[in-house]
């Protein structure tokens, strides 16, 4: 890695302090960026020692195995320039920066486009003739379609597109980039992963947290822009894209762009046929008593903003025409629990009665553990010729392998300039297309409420084709 310089902007946000600044701790432990050089600009005037001071604390608390030693090393990558987001202030980073420099906005949403307009005015969209400047940009982008499209046109005022890195940190997760890796790389999979084989796909990630200290964002935005439109329909379309004819990042995105233009549109006419919405009450988790939503800290009390959403999503193409695609996402819900299950269709019934064959399921966990699981029948033992159901189960973690956390993963990536686990524009384009109808109609209305630690509202069955169930939240999927 040449000589790298990385801006924070935000680096005095909670993002900065508990996911990036760990991750950055941890890839220069492993030696992987020691030439890289961190500076944290954000409003306040800070010296370069308040700051390391600052993130010393954040990394006791938030860095696994921190170390002192360790740290004094690290420190010394560190820098801080304190202003605002106008280019003659952002300008005081200029002896800063490398040849090679990328600017990460931990920002707000709302100063994005301020931040990458100031950026661009100071010069430092475009760098030297022998270095690059990427702009990794947090999510979200835009808050509906309109929205995303000005700030679109805003970013390419001075940076180009294969410039703009846009996270989404489930591209950076193991089991997404699994997702990829199993279905292609394995000779049995792709023959069975259309619609013949398969009767519907399950993409579920439900939270027992609630929205913790982050009232004043995910009142405005809710569960579907929170989760749906970004790191669920990336594992949507991950899990029905076709096979790429070249790994490359353009074909995998196109790849996926593909999948969102063939979603079948969800219109004001049919939102409630394909998708549910919910608001937590009062419930109990475990022995824990939970306050209902609206009895949040900075939520007002007649707040409709979901906090469960559940979606039914059809794909007119040859590959999956007829298999619903139910996704959803939730706080405070009974389990922390986090999949994507595939179920394949029965077997036609020439078995012995006793066989009884159920469904295969094809599961990638992501919590609470990461692991692969394929449910299928196999004979019970003994004398009879009886069927079992038995669960041949894939676990993750080993201990000949590094595993690396999302930011970990993203981080280098963006570093390296390896733009495949990052969005290109009309994918979030797409996604907003797609649901901004039902956002339309969600403007007015109330939620379905569900208790606190519940399995989320009981509309939800509304979405489900006949003969399927949801998986148990409570029971991690278990029946
Ligand atoms: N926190 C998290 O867990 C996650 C956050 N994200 C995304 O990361 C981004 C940052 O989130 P987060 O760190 O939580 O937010 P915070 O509000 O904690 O921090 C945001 C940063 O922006 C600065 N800031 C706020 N207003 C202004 C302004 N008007 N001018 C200049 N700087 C300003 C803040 O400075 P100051 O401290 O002075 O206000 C702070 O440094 C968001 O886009 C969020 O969606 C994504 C995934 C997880
Ligand atoms: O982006 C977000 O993701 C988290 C869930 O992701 P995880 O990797 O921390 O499990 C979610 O809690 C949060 O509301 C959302 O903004």
């Amino acid at each position: 890695m040449a000589a790298t310089t990385l801006v924070i902007l935000g680096a005095s946000g909670d993002l900065t302090q508990r996911l990036l600044m760990p991750a950055l701790y941890r890839l220069h432990a492993l030696g992987l960026t020691r030439d890289l050089r961190i500076v944290g600009y954000a409003k306040e005037p800070w010296s370069r020692e308040h700051f390391e001071r600052h993130i010393h604390k954040a990394l006791q608390a938030f860095a696994p195995d921190f170390k002192e030693a360790q740290w004094n090393r690290f420190r010394r990558q560190l820098d801080y320039v304190g202003g605002e987001l106008q280019a003659d202030q952002l300008f005081a980073l200029k002896d800063k920066l490398n040849p090679d420099a990328l600017f990460y906005l931990a920002l707000p949403p709302a100063l994005f486009g301020v931040a990458a307009t100031a950026l661009g005015e100071a010069g430092f969209a475009k760098g030297p003739r022998n270095g690059w400047r990427r702009l990794v940009v947090e999510k979200p982008f835009g808050t509906d379609l309109a929205s995303a499209q000005v700030l679109r046109e805003q970013m390419h005022a001075h940076w180009e597109e294969e410039q703009i890195l846009r996270i989404d940190h489930f591209l950076g997760k193991e089991t997404t980039q699994n997702l990829m890796v199993f279905r292609f790389a394995n000779r049995f999979i792709e023959p069975i992963w259309n619609a013949q084989h398969i009767a519907q796909v399950q993409i579920t990630y439900a939270e027992t947290l609630g929205v913790e200290k982050r009232a004043a964002y995910y009142d405005k935005a809710g569960a579907l822009r929170d989760m749906l439109q970004n790191h669920l329909m990336q594992l949507f379309s991950l899990t029905a894209m076709a096979p790429l004819a070249e790994w490359d990042a353009e074909v995998l995105r196109n790849h996926k762009v593909e999948v969102l233009r063939s979603v079948v549109p969800i219109t004001a006419a049919t939102v409630d046929a394909h998708a549910v919405r919910g608001q937590y009450r009062a419930g109990k988790l475990g022995r824990k008593t939970l306050v209902g939503y609206r009895s949040e800290p900075g939520i007002g009390r007649g707040s409709c903003t979901e906090t469960f959403a559940a979606l039914r999503l059809e794909i007119d193409n040859w590959r999956w025409h007829g298999v619903p695609f139910y996704l959803r996402s939730g706080k405070r819900l009974a389990s922390d629990y986090s999949e994507i299950a595939v179920q394949f269709r029965e077997v036609p019934g020439a078995l012995p009665k006793a066989v009884h064959a159920g469904n295969n399921w094809m599961i990638f966990r992501i919590r609470p553990t990461e692991q692969m699981d394929l449910l299928v029948t196999a004979k019970r033992p003994g004398l009879d010729l009886a069927g079992r159901p038995v669960v041949l189960t894939a676990p993750y973690a080993s201990p000949d392998h590094l595993e690396f956390s999302a930011y970990e993963q993203l981080l280098m990536d963006a570093i390296e300039g390896d733009r495949t686990h990052f969005l290109r524009f009309d994918e979030v384009e797409w996604a907003w297309r797609l649901l901004t109808p039902v956002l339309d109609a969600w403007q007015s209305g109330t939620p379905d409420f569900y208790a606190a630690g519940s399995e989320g509202p009981s509309t939800q069955k509304r979405l489900l084709d006949l003969g399927h169930l949801w998986r148990s939240i409570a029971r991690n999927g278990d029946a």
